[in-house]
């Protein structure tokens, strides 16, 4: 137990700080960045030292329970991390403009990743310069967007001082969380209120503002978004969401228009190269304001809604109404063509209240919409720009709305250029803000470092906040427990109606197949963004641009309710298992129920609007046989997404898995299969001995070609598939092994085993060189790796190749984890001279096989078998975005086997 005592120099930068009182969990670092107390250290005791002429705190004591030698203190001034941050929130920017306030966080994880002993080794023999976080210039964490109305300012302000999100920095090297923070704290912000608030800030949270210009925030995130976000960027054309995939290279020139209040438009030539060539103060501002006054309506929200049951031909002079129900075709005008917006109400003797609210609000959104997209067409005209990237919170995701700036585009430009609209729409100049903290780290960031989640809030709100932020577990279940009567609301479909065309020049109305907007349409389009900044492309990809690790794609109806029936179906098995991880105490099923809730709440989202999650890719074959699972019915939902049209963009399996997992961890389900994993690997390392034996009576053609059939049968070891679970009833692990492994017989779909047995063996008595380092993709727990890949391994380890086991990062169904791959390699070491060798070699053996392995240490000459985690927490893999320890493993490969992993 050590008790230390502060200097009396230490400072508090917040009288806030304080409120944590004796429930402060930790204090993060000192003066240089040292940590000084953990999260983990107990605090016995503490209390502030007071000067007495004031209500100062100029000191505390601390008694912690651990003892002294562990810690150094350091005079500083110690931000604090007080009890309802789970994350140590690091930094945050701000844009604030006329109608919202846009806020962009960073929140960093504790960095999980036990650097043991085993990886170290394992690390040196793949010369991995000691994969150390510091050199990446960003650290890992999370980008959160949140906004708030700018005429709600203190909710924001709330909202920061409740996270304490004015306390993290950048100092001016590094990205660092671990700095503490000076008196004179700033935070960066653009738009017009950076400049009208910066008192309101000082004065609030004790932080000054530091402004940013606003174009060249808008430029910096709308270049940074469109070269480090997968299809950031879509086209929308009558109802139908297509992403964009833009080539880095071919980028600039393009043209910018932010529709905010007011809309500006900018040339964009390069990073930090624009101009700002035009503008038009009729924008969202004009929309909201004066469809708020002709309506009467109480938030953007409704007024949108309301022009979804809107006809706006009662109020719009068409061109039929003038040319009396002709189209002017000389000039290219059909009769439903507006010929002058709001031009009935000249000649009507209507008042205000004799026009239907609805049908006002649709006239207004058409003209505005269709105004901006003419002004920007022209302004792409003026510079012969093809690509105009429409961002502004005015489009909202909205579909009618990118519809009529899309048409108007298309239509004037005679096809030749084309509107997009980008999924982080309103975030342009807040993440120009943010990045402009430090020039080179976030804009260094590339697509395979960032990897987008949809946090459990995302179907019900769409990230908008509701009330205070949710600070620790019970209090996400509680808002899960309180938001499940909305569960049902989400399933009102998004009127997605594409209008009809009518010929030359106009569109019908939209018809109105749903009468409520959600919440937010446009914020859902919006994830959390994973800063990974350690992700690289695997490197042996030929041609990383083409590959595309989805192989199924789900716009094919039959697969789609296929899958959607397959994971409702398997959600109740699903949370028993989960609970069951957790000792099924009463906790555990509160966040199993939690759980379910919240990942029905996606599943639900998803059918409504698939596209509403970003780009999907498509599912994945492999993944047919994991997950035949039990009945249960979803028909209704899937009735209704069957009806939508496909127009909702491409829907991916492997994502929705990956959905899956986030979910489980979020309600701190970490391992729902452990107990399924740790019995298959019992029962499995049981018979490998036997297996062992009867390989090796085979001659050296009859083992390979029995290795590569022992592979395919074990890999039916797959848990969800129901397949698997009757065969369980059916004998024992080596009886079921044996029995597949002889269904696998030749011909088999894809049948290169000659090729592949020509290389290992050689032909006509010429012995080939063996590989030099092979990479082996494992997948499952179970027999699935202990007798279907761990033998391959050994025939290769005895031909002398290097083998590297690649296991996935985080667990995810029954996959098993390069956390427990050594430990299954060593207990299987125990009957096999060539594992053990060559796991000692790798230094894989380094704490599990302490005791047997007295006496055998130190034979060099073994080559080394290893494991490398593959940076994935999926049951799918995606190559794009593997751990750097696989990439610096891939490098000296000369083979790479892929079993399972989709
Ligand atoms: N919840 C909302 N409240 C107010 N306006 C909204 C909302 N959602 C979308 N809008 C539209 O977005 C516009 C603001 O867009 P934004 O890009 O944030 O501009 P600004 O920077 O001027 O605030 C509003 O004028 C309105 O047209
Ligand atoms: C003044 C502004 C840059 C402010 O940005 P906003 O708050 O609208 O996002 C913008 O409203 C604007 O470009 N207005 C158009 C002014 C014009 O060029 O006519
Ligand atoms: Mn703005």
């Amino acid at each position: 137990m050590g008790n230390w005592e502060l200097s009396d120099q230490v400072n508090f930068r917040s009288k806030q700080l304080l409120q944590g009182g004796k429930n402060i969990v930790g204090l993060m670092a000192g003066l240089n960045g040292d940590p000084i107390l953990g999260i983990d250290d107990k605090i016995e005791d503490l209390h502030y030292k007071n000067n007495n002429n004031s209500n100062e705190v100029q000191g505390l004591n601390l008694t912690l329970a651990r003892p002294k030698s562990k810690a150094i203190l350091r005079k500083g001034i110690l931000p604090f991390l007080l009890p309802n941050q789970s994350d140590d929130i690091s930094h945050l920017a701000l844009d604030i403009g006329g109608s919202l306030i846009k806020l962009i966080y960073f929140s960093r994880h504790e960095d999980q990743s036990v650097e043991d002993k085993r990886k170290k080794t394992v690390k040196e023999r793949l010369g991995i310069s000691n994969g150390n976080r510091r050199s990446y210039p960003v650290l890992g964490g999370r980008l959160h967007f949140v906004k708030f109305e700018t005429s709600k300012l203190n909710e924001c302000l709330d909202f920061i001082s409740s996270k304490q999100l004015h306390c993290g920095r950048f100092d001016s090297h590094h990205w660092n969380s671990e700095t503490p923070a000076n008196e004179n704290a700033v935070i960066k912000a653009t738009g017009g209120g950076a400049y009208k608030f910066a008192d309101l800030f000082k004065e609030r949270l004790g932080v000054s503002i530091e402004k940013e210009d606003e174009m060249d925030c808008l430029v910096a995130g709308a270049n940074f978004l469109l070269k480090a976000i997968r299809h950031e960027a879509f086209t929308h054309m009558e109802g139908h969401k297509e992403f964009v995939q833009i080539d880095h290279n071919d980028l600039y020139p393009y043209l910018l228009v932010n529709i905010g209040s007011g809309v500006s438009i900018i040339k964009v030539d390069g990073d930090g190269k624009f101009q700002r060539v035009s503008g038009t103060n009729v924008g969202g501002g004009t929309y909201w304001g004066l469809g708020r006054l002709l309506t009467k309506c109480n938030s953007f929200d409704e007024l949108l809604e309301l022009s979804q049951r809107g006809d706006n031909g009662t109020i719009d002079m068409l061109v039929g109404d003038i040319y009396g129900g002709m189209d002017y075709s000389k000039i290219g005008l059909s009769a439903s063509t507006i010929a002058s917006s709001f031009g009935k109400a000249i000649s009507d003797k209507k008042e205000l209240e004799d026009y239907r609210p609805e049908d006002i609000s649709l006239s207004l959104l058409r003209m505005i919409s269709y105004n901006i997209g003419q002004i920007s067409y022209l302004n792409a005209l003026r510079f012969g720009l093809k690509r105009i990237f429409f961002g502004g919170f005015f489009i909202r995701g909205h579909a009618y709305t990118m519809d009529t700036i899309s048409f108007a585009v298309q239509f004037w430009s005679q096809g030749e250029a084309q509107a997009m609209f980008l999924r982080h729409e309103g975030y342009l100049g807040a993440l120009g803000a943010f990045m402009s903290y430090q020039k080179h780290g976030l804009d260094d960031l590339m697509v395979h470092h960032l990897v987008e989640r949809f946090p459990m809030g995302a179907p019900y709100t769409g990230g908008r906040i509701h009330g205070p932020p949710l600070g620790d577990l019970n209090e996400k279940i509680s808002w899960m427990e309180k938001f499940v009567q909305k569960g049902t609301e989400i399933t009102a479909p998004v009127p997605m109606a594409p209008p009809g065309t009518t010929g030359l020049g106009g569109f019908e109305v939209p018809s109105s197949r749903g009468a409520t907007l959600r919440s937010d349409a446009s914020a859902l389009n919006v994830g959390v963004l994973h800063l990974v900044p350690t992700l690289e492309v695997f490197p042996l990809l030929t041609n990383p641009k083409m590959y595309e690790p989805n192989t199924i794609d789900l716009s094919d109806h039959k697969e789609l309710e296929y899958w959607f029936t397959i994971l409702s179906e398997h959600l109740p098995d699903l949370v028993d298992k989960a609970v069951a991880s957790e000792g099924g105490i009463d906790d555990a099923k509160r966040r199993g129920d939690a759980f379910a809730r919240a990942f029905s709440a996606h599943l639900a989202r998803l059918m409504e609007e698939p596209a509403a999650y970003g780009n999907l890719g498509s599912a994945n074959l492999s993944l047919y046989k994991k997950l035949t699972f039990r009945c249960l019915c979803t028909y209704n939902l899937l009735n209704r997404l069957m009806e939508e049209p496909a127009a909702y963009g491409k829907l991916g399996l492997a994502n929705l898995l990956e959905l899956r997992e986030e979910c489980l961890r979020e309600f701190q389900f970490h391992d729902a299969y452990r107990s399924i994993k740790q019995r298959e690997n019992e029962a499995s390392l049981a018979v490998l001995p036997d297996l062992l034996l009867e390989l090796d009576h085979m001659d050296e053609e009859t083992r390979l070609l029995t290795l590569i059939e022992g592979v395919l049968a074990a890999n039916i070891f797959d848990w969800g598939s129901r397949a698997c679970v009757d065969l369980y009833h059916k004998g024992t692990i080596i009886e079921i092994y044996r029995m597949s492994r002889n269904k696998m017989q030749r011909p088999w779909r894809a049948n290169d085993f000659d090729i592949f047995k020509e290389r290992m063996l050689g032909s006509e008595g010429k012995k080939p060189k063996p590989h030099k380092r092979a990479l082996l993709f494992v997948d499952n727990s179970g027999a699935d790796v202990v007798l279907g890949m761990l033998p391959l391994a050994r025939e290769l380890l005895r031909r002398g190749t290097e083998v590297v086991l690649v296991a996935n990062s985080l667990p995810a169904l029954n996959d098993v984890t390069a956390m427990e791959l050594p430990d299954i390699v060593a207990e299987a070491a125990k009957h096999c001279d060539i594992l053990r060798r060559a796991a000692e070699a790798g230094g894989l053996l380094v704490d599990a096989m302490t005791n047997t392995l007295d006496g055998l240490k130190g034979n060099s000459s073994s080559v080394p078998l290893m494991v490398v985690e593959n940076g994935c927490g999926s049951p799918c893999i995606d190559l794009r975005q593997v751990s750097s320890e696989l990439a610096a493993a891939a490098k000296n490969a000369d083979l790479v086997i892929l079993e399972g992993m989709g």
